[in-house]
């Protein structure tokens, strides 16, 4: 979720079909589906991109339930969204109720270094006030998305009281 034009849907395209969209087209509502191993185990993931949203609108209600994490997305490049992502982590929190839920704070855009007016500290500082992960990402990288949504997984899955992914192991050691 974050404010408009923000890059929610190339993250997610990025993440889900391995490509950048270059075009910009309003979302209303998206939902994809992606299978995934991380750290050997298999995840079937279904990501709901949402529409844009401002300090104004009120939370979506479909949004407060049923949903295992959220990924909050500002660009480096807006002030504004910046501005707006801390207004709806707000209303996140008074909707679901909870004092915790998993969720990770995205900067993207940060291939405009240019254009950048979100300092990363601001980023992270925001992110350590909520305790949660922080990540800067580039929907132009599929590196970058994809760390996005693992960095998502591995707050769900310590949630549920599991550890990370990759330190799952199949295996043991008998000495
Ligand atoms: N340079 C750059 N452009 C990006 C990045 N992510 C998105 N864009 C561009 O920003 C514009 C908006 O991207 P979208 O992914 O549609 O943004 P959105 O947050 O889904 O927008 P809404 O549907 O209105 O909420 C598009 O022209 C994208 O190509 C990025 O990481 N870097």
């Amino acid at each position: 979720m974050g404010f408009r034009s923000v890059g929610k849907s190339s993250l997610t395209i990025q993440f889900v079909d391995g490509q950048f969209v270059d075009s910009y087209d309003p979302t209303i509502e998206n939902t994809f589906s992606k299978h995934i191993k991380i750290g050997g185990q298999e995840y079937e993931l279904k990501l709901v991109d949402t529409a844009g949203q401002d300090e104004y609108d009120i939370f979506p209600s479909q949004y407060s339930v049923d949903i295992h994490g959220y990924v909050l997305v500002y660009s480096i490049a807006s002030s504004k969204s910046f501005d707006v992502v801390q207004v709806i982590y707000d209303k996140l929190l008074d909707m679901t109720g909870k004092v915790s839920v998993p969720i990770i704070l995205v900067g993207n855009k940060n291939d405009l270094e240019m254009q950048r007016v979100v300092p990363s500290q601001e980023g992270r500082k925001l992110a350590d006030s909520w305790k949660v992960p922080f990540v800067e990402a580039s929907a132009k990288e599929n590196m970058s998305a994809l760390r996005v949504f693992q960095s998502i997984i591995q707050e769900i899955e310590k949630a549920e009281g599991n550890g990370p992914p990759a330190q799952k192991q199949n295996s043991c050691v008998i000495s």
